[in-house]
Formats: C-alpha cells, sequence, structure tokens
C-alpha cells in the first residue's frame, strides 16, 4: 500500500502531465500560442471580432465609414441632379404589371444625415444593378415610396421622379393619416402603406422592400432569383435580407447557429487530426484529442468572428444559407408570392411603440400565427449605410459599434 501523502500524489501527477512531452503540456501551448498571440495578430483590426481594440481602432474606423459614405453620398446626388439636366430616359417610371419582382423603397426626409442623401445612394447602385440581367431586360421593377407628409419636401425622392416611380399619399390619404401616433406606429403606418401601393400598382410575384438606407450588394439579383427557386420559399412568410453584423456571432445564441458551430467544431477537428496524423508523427487519435481539437475550433472561430466565415458563402448564390428568422430589423425583406398583403394585414392590426417596432411585430407574428414561417439569409445581401436614424435620437458622432 502507497504511503505518500495526497499532496505528494497530486504534485507526481501534475509534473507527470506537465512535462514538456505530454499532451496536456502541448495542448496548453498551443492554446496560449493560438489565442494568445496568433489570433490577436491578426483579428485586432477585424471590426466584429473579439479581440478587436475598440479603443484605439473605432473612432478611426467610423469617422472613415462616415466620410466614405458622404462622398458616395455627393456622388449620387451630382449624378441624380446630372440625370434630370440631361433629361434620362423614364425608362422605369412605367412599372409593368404581374413582373416577377418589384422593389419597392420606403423613404422619409431625414432631418439629421440629409447630407449623406442615403436614398440616393442606393438608387444609383440599384440603377446599376438593375441593368445587368441580360438581353435588355430589366431585373425587377422598382417603386420608390415616399411616406413624408410633413409640409417639408422629401427632395431626395422628388429628385428620382424623372427616372423611377415616386409614390406619395394624396392629400385625402393623407387626410385620414392624420391621427397622431407615436414615431414607431407611423413607421409601421407607412410601411403598410408601401406594401399595399406595391400591390395596388404592380401586382407583382413577389416583393422586396428596402428601406433607404439599405445598399444592396453586387450579387443582389442573382442571390434573389436563387433564393426564389428555393422550395422554402414558397411557404415563407418573409426572408429577412439583412440582420446587423454585431448580433452574427454565435454566442447570440439562436438553435441553428449553435448546430452550426458544433458541427464547424467536428468537422475541423476532423479535417485537422487527418492532416496532423498524416504529416506527422501523431498516430494516436483518441476521443479526447478530438474533443480538445473540436472545442478549440469552435473557440478560435467564435473569436475571429463569425461574421468574416459568413463572407466565404458569397462565392456563390448557392451557398447563402437560410435558418429561421431572427429578431432585429428590417432594411431589407423577401415577401415572396403575395405574402406582402398578409404582412400589411397583420401589420395593420397590431400597434406599435418604443420597443416593440414594426420588426418586432413581424418576428412575433411569424412565431404565433399558425402555418406561418420566416427566414433569414446569410450573409447580408443589403449593407446598412444609414448612420444616423430617422426615428431614434441620433449620438453626435455616430460609431459603428
Ligand atoms: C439597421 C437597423 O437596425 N434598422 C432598423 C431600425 O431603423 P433605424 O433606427 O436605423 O431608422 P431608419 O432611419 O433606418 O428608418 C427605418 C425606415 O423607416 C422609414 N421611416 C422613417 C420615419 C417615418 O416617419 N416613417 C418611415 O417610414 C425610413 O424611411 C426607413 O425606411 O429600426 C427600425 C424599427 O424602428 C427597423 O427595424 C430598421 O430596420
Amino acid at each position: 500500500m502507497s504511503t505518500a501523502s495526497p499532496m505528494r500524489r497530486w504534485k507526481a501527477l501534475a509534473t507527470q502531465h506537465l512535462r514538456w512531452s505530454s499532451p496536456v503540456a502541448k495542448g496548453l501551448v498551443l492554446c496560449i500560442i493560438t489565442f494568445g498571440f496568433v489570433l490577436p495578430l491578426c483579428c485586432h483590426k477585424l471590426l466584429y471580432s473579439y479581440y478587436y481594440i475598440k479603443s484605439v481602432y473605432l473612432n478611426d474606423m467610423s469617422d472613415k465609414f462616415l466620410a466614405e459614405s458622404y462622398e458616395r453620398g455627393e456622388e449620387a446626388f451630382g449624378f441624380w441632379k446630372a440625370s434630370r439636366s440631361t433629361a434620362m430616359s423614364p425608362e422605369f417610371a412605367n412599372i409593368a404589371k404581374g413582373s416577377e419582382l418589384l422593389i419597392t423603397i420606403v423613404t422619409a426626409r431625414r432631418t439629421e444625415g440629409r447630407e449623406f442623401h442615403y436614398l440616393l445612394q442606393v438608387m444609383q447602385r440599384l440603377e446599376i444593378l438593375l441593368t445587368g440581367c441580360g438581353e435588355g431586360r430589366r431585373c425587377a421593377e422598382v417603386l420608390v415610396c415616399d411616406v413624408e407628409s410633413g409640409t417639408m419636401e422629401n427632395e431626395d425622392a422628388a429628385l428620382l421622379e424623372s427616372r423611377f416611380r415616386v409614390v406619395r399619399r394624396t392629400t385625402e390619404e393623407q387626410r385620414g393619416n392624420q391621427a397622431q401616433v407615436n414615431i414607431f406606429e407611423k413607421e409601421k403606418q407607412d410601411y403598410v402603406y408601401c406594401l399595399r401601393k406595391g400591390w395596388e400598382l404592380a401586382r407583382p410575384k413577389n416583393v422586396v422592400v428596402l428601406e433607404d438606407d439599405a445598399l444592396p450588394s453586387a450579387d443582389f439579383f442573382t442571390v434573389i432569383r436563387d433564393l426564389l427557386s428555393r422550395r422554402f420559399a414558397l411557404h415563407s412568410l418573409y426572408v429577412k435580407l439583412y440582420h446587423p453584423e454585431r448580433l452574427q456571432r454565435y454566442w447570440n445564441p439562436e438553435p441553428y447557429r449553435i448546430l452550426e458551430w458544433v458541427g464547424l467544431g467536428l468537422v475541423g477537428a476532423s479535417a485537422l487530426l487527418l492532416v496532423l496524423s498524416y504529416r506527422t508523427a501523431f498516430t494516436s487519435v483518441s476521443a479526447t484529442h478530438f474533443l480538445f481539437f473540436t472545442l478549440y475550433i469552435m473557440v478560435a472561430v467564435e473569436l475571429a468572428g463569425r461574421h468574416y466565415l459568413l463572407e466565404v458563402r458569397r462565392l456563390s448564390p448557392q451557398l447563402y444559407a437560410v435558418s429561421p428568422a431572427t429578431e432585429c430589423c428590417t432594411p431589407a425583406m423577401l415577401f415572396p408570392g403575395n405574402s406582402s398583403l398578409r404582412v400589411a394585414e397583420y401589420l395593420d392590426g397590431s400597434f406599435c411603440v418604443k420597443g416593440n417596432a414594426k420588426d418586432m411585430v413581424l418576428y412575433q407574428m411569424a412565431r404565433t400565427i399558425s402555418g406561418e414561417w420566416a427566414h433569414s439569409l446569410e450573409p447580408n445581401l443589403v449593407s446598412h449605410i444609414g448612420a444616423f436614424s430617422s426615428v431614434r435620437p441620433n449620438p453626435l458622432r455616430p460609431k459603428l459599434l
């Protein structure tokens, strides 16, 4: 029988495990090098990584973002002003009925951030993309829905009238909409108005509604076409085309994300072990090794930033992932079939307030109404360029995070 004290036995065990050649020590060194040196070095400038050094980079990055947006806004303003004097053809002003896709852009006049001309930036991008579907046909019909009903004109929307169809409430409709409501209820009513107006004018097969600060990506129409060809789309109330990047982490738990996370860990660990056993003298693969490498990969991708991993999916429209809808935000929404009408009806039956704006109401709807399903697309199909909100108070100096 051993006479050594428990303390001594524990020390002996610890020394044995922490010998440089032992697997525990090797694992520890690998973790220190990866998480303490390699990842911080590679990721400290990545905005959506845990290693991002906010105190050093955030102010400069935010200012750069604002400066670039301002420049794009100026350019778009010049472009649309010139288009008026050169009498650009009003090609998109006539909306064909029964088309495959209608894009409705909801816009209100901004008091703050007006000089960024968000709407004009979005329309300039659309102008380029709309003609990229080949054979001289346009990719979609377009409707600009100007919900401004104050005494001030929405000048940016007015600038687009020579090229696109711009709708506004008639004086009669405005009179019927004069009841004093909070801004979130007004925003919802405006959205409902635009959904219905789009349907009335175009009777489209599908609808995309963009908020006026949602800048479409280059593959916008290709991905939409691919999405609409997938079977799930037929049964969807809506597909969200944008979710804020800061909420894309695995640690913003959504059940499907946890599955993706574990799956990635398992695949990554298998690949790593395969390479290790092929390239080195690493021969005895045990369950502990497998568990260690699975966790290692999971922690590494989370710390580096899931957002950057999602970007790889842009390689092909088929790689874009669809999952159950997430809660926040509605800058870009696809309403397949005639679901835009159902959504308008559902929204009409609800009342929005601060903390329960139209995005939350929509999310709750899809969860509670039986037979309705809602989805989200990843990665995002638009970038949110609106540093200034038209429904919430704005900070003096907007930041990216
Ligand atoms: C990026 C992001 O997180 N955006 C969300 C945030 O918007 P934001 O706070 O970023 O506001 P925003 O200025 O982008 O406005 C959202 C939309 O509402 C429109 N508008 C504005 C004022 C008005 O009286 N009527 C009107 O229809 C405006 O033209 C735009 O299309 O919160 C909203 C809900 O409150 C939506 O969920 C937005 O998707």
